[in-house]
């Protein structure tokens, strides 16, 4: 098959790792970034993006969410974490199907290609389901199937089962653009049994793990009053931790904790707006750095947030690390940038592949405009214009794996309107089943 070839014109490049002080030209063959340089001809190129007035940046990667949530956006409010899963998300997700799973993912990856994110990482149900949403949509994700035993046998072999069948079948595919982790739910759902067997096949299959730790002050005092230790000391403990080790959350951490976490390099999902939403607490983002701790950031599910927009995130995160620590010199825009981007393809295992704008790379790239009244004056400081002005509504350009996902703020792969008419219907239904 011949080439498939980009070109993005007089591009003002921002990214984690390299400065680029001039406007660049960036050429994309099939799902590459070949050729970063001056001035690239257009001679035999198929298609010419004109960057003038955006900002192109790596595409940003949410590491932590469950995508078909949005399905329950706004349906469980203002509810700490116990009361809102066990009272309300647990009994609405014991209706879903793989068809609603389907749909949520769906208006999911809608929302995050509106606003920029080329990658999440998704812990849920029916995961073949978003596979194929995935597959539909040309985004790129790493999935895992949440597993819950409550020390439960039975429960915990078929929970096993499901996420080896879903590496077996999704592991690689979509052209590479899925790959699938072991998602054990947390320490407080997920028995040590489980957990000990999640680390052995992990191990055996060169498969990585995300899990939701230390979320909650209740979750402190339930696993220290039934293990004697707190959350990371009971995982290190039984040899669970390691660097292919994604925890969201990591909200109530002590120093000797964070000592943990640095010695086994577990990577880290921040997720400010659903630690603030359920009241769960913050989470000491400016030490984790001081300590080269690898800090990526997530949404958590739509339920929880309630959107998607990686770009709000990252400001939040920044915002609530001044605030918490009385310092406005932490977590700069730089800093965010880099959270959002670089660190999430290392929170992930995919450093080599995504992450960065740099020749060999995947094509993972989003162009800003900065012709929108929140990004004028156009400030030098291009970290700063992003993080701290705009949100996700001012990109304009999404590119994944080297193909056009949105362009002039235009869905290319996915009918918006038929996905928001199916999922207010399934929402409909799955209230009516309640
Ligand atoms: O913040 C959270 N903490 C704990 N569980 C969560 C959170 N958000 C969503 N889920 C739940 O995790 C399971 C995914 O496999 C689902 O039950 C989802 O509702
Ligand atoms: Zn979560």
């Amino acid at each position: 098959m011949a080439d498939n070839t980009i070109l993005i014109k007089n591009a003002v490049i921002l990214d984690p790792n390299t400065d680029y002080d001039e406007k660049k030209d960036l050429l994309i063959n099939n799902d590459l970034i070949s050729e970063i340089s001056d001035n690239i001809s257009d001679e035999n190129v198929d298609k010419v993006i004109d960057a003038t007035g955006k900002i192109l940046l790596p595409g940003f990667i949410n590491t932590h969410t469950h995508l078909s949530m949005t399905l329950f956006r706004g349906l469980a409010d203002d509810l700490a974490l116990d009361e809102w899963l066990n009272d309300n998300i647990w009994p609405m997700e014991a209706n879903l199907n793989g068809n609603y799973c389907y749909i949520g993912a769906l208006l999911g990856a809608v929302e995050l290609i509106k606003s920029g994110t080329t990658t999440f990482s998704d812990m849920y149900f029916y995961m073949e389901d978003v596979a194929k949403a995935v597959e539909e949509s040309g985004i790129r994700a790493v999935l895992s199937y949440g597993m819950i035993d409550f020390g439960d046998e039975e429960k915990r072999k078929a929970e096993i089962e499901k996420n080896m069948a879903l590496f077996k079948n999704c592991h690689d595919a979509a052209d590479g653009r899925i790959k699938v982790f072991f998602g054990p739910h947390s320490p407080y759902t997920a028995s040590e049994e489980l957990l000990r067997e999640v680390r052995k096949l992990a191990d055996e299959n060169d498969m990585k793990i995300h899990i939701h730790v230390s979320e909650t002050q209740k979750e402190i005092n339930d696993v220290s009053s039934e293990k004697g230790l707190r959350p990371f000391e009971y995982l290190d403990s039984i040899g669970f931790l390691g660097p292919d080790v994604l925890c969201a959350h990591c909200v109530w951490l002590n120093d000797n904790e964070i000592d943990i976490i640095k010695k086994n390099d577990v990577k880290i999902s921040h997720n400010p707006c659903s630690n603030m939403k359920l009241a769960s607490g913050i989470a000491p983002v400016s030490k984790l750095l001081e300590n080269d701790i690898c800090v990526s950031i997530g949404t958590d599910g739509a339920s929880s947030n309630n959107n998607l927009d990686l770009i709000e995130e990252l400001k939040t995160a920044s915002l609530l690390q001044k605030v918490s620590t009385l310092d406005p010199k932490v977590l700069t825009s730089d800093e965010a940038i880099a959270i959002g981007t670089i660190n999430g393809a290392k929170a992930l295992g995919l450093e080599d592949e995504i992450g960065s704008i740099e020749v060999g790379k995947k094509a993972d790239l989003i162009l800003i405009d900065t012709n929108n009244a929140n990004m004028i004056p156009d400030s030098s400081n291009l970290s700063s214009n992003i993080i701290y002005s705009a949100n996700g509504s001012n990109v304009d350009t999404t590119i994944c794996n080297g193909q056009i996902l949105m362009e002039n703020k235009k869905l290319t792969t996915l009918d918006e309107q038929e996905i928001y008419d199916k999922a207010r219907k399934a929402i409909e239904e799955l209230k009516a089943l309640l």
